[in-house]
């Protein structure tokens, strides 16, 4: 994949412990060796009363070494902390209990356990696929499972069937971000708000956006790496790139200007720590976030998730007032889908105008669902996008080609241009095959049921406390699982799904003016906007947002990667790397020159 003419740049697949320590990994080490001894000390099932004061004395200081020490990156990639994952003993506890189901289950070693600490959680969970198939269990507590599916047709079941498939876990350990939001609601108030929300992103809003705040941000940017592409030096694109959909998003749906390009917001690190808290939750060996409010805070994970959690819906509940009392001031208008206020065509005046009985907090959480859902994960898209195009310059060029024809003088597309891009397109359809954010989709079943290819799967009983796979009353047979984790990433890079999985083929997705790849059109082959009825409600957004960034960006600048620099993947509901993505800008018309003048290459897997 990689092509004699770049620099040395590898991604780490692999969560293994043979690459450099970076210093937000070093700050791992205590909480790595605290775990044996976790699990020494948790040597039979009650846990005793000193081995979990030590455990909670070892994690609180883990977490303090975590504050101080974020290796100087714009993002502090750990969040608010780290997490324990259930140790080793728990999972062959599991294995030996198991009935004589006919799911596989995956050998969880505790030193695969200990590598996902502050790692990418996905990457065993593939590993597991190849070791076990497309459907196996993951046995989470010593009588509790996940189902990980990295089948097409089970994955299609599931998605598809909103009903009996609950969000389920991931509703619980997100509310303290989300709270009532329809991102993460169930039943009837998710379809209710869902039914008031998704018509605001409807085609005249596109087309604004696509003109008045896509093109514009993105000029924004070019204008920023201006000074790079002089100065020479190497600037982190996934750094720009977060400010830059934070900026989109803003303005989208606020019909405000966070300005991140031009200074630090407190939000972009308030979102990305909350992300990552909802996904150490889900593998916290002891839910400290379960703890009644007030004491929970005496952890300094939680406080700073608390922290977080206030920035972003303190600046929400300031944006919904600021844009209450304009439209409160406003006459009665009519106000239909088709209506779009040309001076402020954001998401949240749709909202207010539509005067739909709703409360404060629902809307609110409703807001900041779009703010969050919306923001990191069109960056983490163009940070792998263009990742990838520096890999394989071939592949830039035809986007280059492609870009320079339709634009012709101009420095960004309209939105009838975007249809006229089909090669960007598909690089980033392309790159989201091989990098889905998020890389996982959780689901609990609701009723007992059988997967395609005769899978068991149970409904799990009462639940103990909001930590449900791993508390249960009463006890299940364990080779059956009541929650399902869609594999993502496992579909889109399974050999049995994809020919050369791991190789960076737009053109894999057919004729250039055939559809634009889907999960309909693919047979939920391809699914990185999930399906069914809970399937991301700005898919559309977000591809015109991407395709728009994309050309401006590449119009003006060839990209090259900054040689000697090692990619590690994490994630925080999306993937992300550990330390950035730095690039050398050029001006285009200065760029053969440049890149005589690059740093000898070596080349890397
Ligand atoms: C490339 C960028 C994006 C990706 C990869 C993405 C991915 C996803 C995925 C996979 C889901 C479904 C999760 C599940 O099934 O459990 C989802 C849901 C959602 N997304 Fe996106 N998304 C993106 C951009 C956006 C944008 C720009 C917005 C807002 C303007 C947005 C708003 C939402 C909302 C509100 C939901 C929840 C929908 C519901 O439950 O009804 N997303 N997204």
């Amino acid at each position: 994949m990689a092509s004699a003419a770049q620099p040395r740049t590898t991604v780490t697949r692999e969560c293994s412990s043979n690459h450099q320590a970076s210093p937000a990994r070093r700050s791992t080490s205590l909480l790595r060796t605290a775990v044996p001894s976790i699990q020494n000390s948790f040597s039979c099932v009650s846990l005793r009363r000193t081995s979990v004061r030590r455990y909670l004395r070892l994690r609180a200081r883990s977490e303090e070494d975590t504050d101080a020490d974020n290796g100087g990156k714009s993002i502090d990639v750990e969040g608010a902390g780290r997490s324990a994952m259930a140790p080793g003993w728990m999972t062959s506890l599991q294995r030996n209990w198991g009935g004589d189901g006919d799911v596989p289950v995956a050998d969880a070693r505790p030193e695969d356990i200990q590598d996902l600490l502050g790692g990418a959680l996905f990457l065993p969970l593939f590993k597991w696929m190849q070791e076990e198939g497309g459907v196996y269990l993951l046995p989470t507590g010593p009588i509790s499972s996940f189902m990980v599916i990295s089948d097409p047709a089970c994955a299609k079941h599931i998605l598809r069937d909103y009903k009996n498939y609950g969000k389920g876990l991931v509703s619980e350990l997100s509310e303290f971000l989300f709270g009532d939001g329809f991102a993460v609601a169930e039943g009837e108030l998710w379809r209710m708000r869902r039914r008031a929300v998704g018509p605001s992103l409807h085609k005249a809003y596109l087309e604004q956006m696509v003109s008045k705040v896509f093109s514009k941000c993105a000029l924004q940017l070019n204008e920023k790496l201006d000074s790079a592409a002089t100065s020479g030096e190497a600037v982190d694109m996934e750094a720009n790139f977060s400010q830059l959909t934070l900026d989109i998003i803003g303005l989208s749906v606020f019909n405000y200007d966070f300005g991140s390009m031009k200074k630090d917001s407190p939000v972009i690190q308030a979102v990305y720590t909350s992300l990552k808290e909802v996904e150490t939750r889900a593998t916290d060996l002891l839910p400290t976030w379960a703890i009644p409010l007030p004491f929970r805070l005496i952890f300094p994970r939680q406080r700073k998730a608390y922290e977080a959690v206030k920035i972003i819906r303190d600046t929400t509940e300031e944006l919904i007032n600021k844009c209450k009392a304009m439209v409160e001031a406003e006459a009665d208008d009519m106000f239909t889908e088709e209506y779009l206020n040309e001076a402020d065509p954001s998401v949240l005046r749709f909202l207010l105008a539509s005067r739909e009985e709703v409360s404060s907090t629902q809307l609110r959480d409703d807001l900041l669902s779009m703010l969050v859902a919306g923001h990191e994960t069109t960056g983490s898209v163009l940070t792998w996008t263009l990742y990838l195009l520096a890999k394989n310059p071939e592949k830039m060029a035809l986007a280059q080609q492609e870009v320079d024809r339709v634009l012709e003088g101009r420095d960004s597309p309209s939105y009838e241009d975007v249809k006229d891009l089909p090669y960007c397109m598909r690089c980033i359809n392309e790159s989201m095959r091989l990098y889905p954010h998020p890389p996982v989709l959780l689901r609990r079943a609701l009723v007992p049921d059988e997967l395609p290819g005769g899978f068991e799967l149970i409904r799990l009983p009462v639940l103990l406390i909001s930590c449900p796979h791993r508390a249960q009353l009463s006890p299940l047979p364990a080779k059956a699982a009541g929650h399902t984790q869609s594999l993502v990433y496992n579909i889109h890079r399974s050999p049995k799904v994809w020919d050369d999985p791991d190789e960076f083929i737009p053109e894999r997705f057919g004729p250039l003016d055939g559809p634009v790849p889907n999960e309909q059109n693919t047979d939920f082959r391809y699914i990185p906007f999930s399906g069914g009825p809970r399937k991301c409600v700005g898919d559309q957004f977000a591809l015109y947002e991407a395709v728009v960034a994309l050309s401006v960006l590449i119009k003006q600048y060839d990209l090259k990667l900054k040689a000697n620099q090692e990619i590690t993947m994490t994630t925080g509901a999306t993937i992300h790397t550990q330390n950035g993505l730095y690039m050398h800008v050029h001006r285009r018309n200065q760029s053969a020159a440049a890149s005589q003048s690059e740093e000898p290459v070596t080349v890397a897997s």
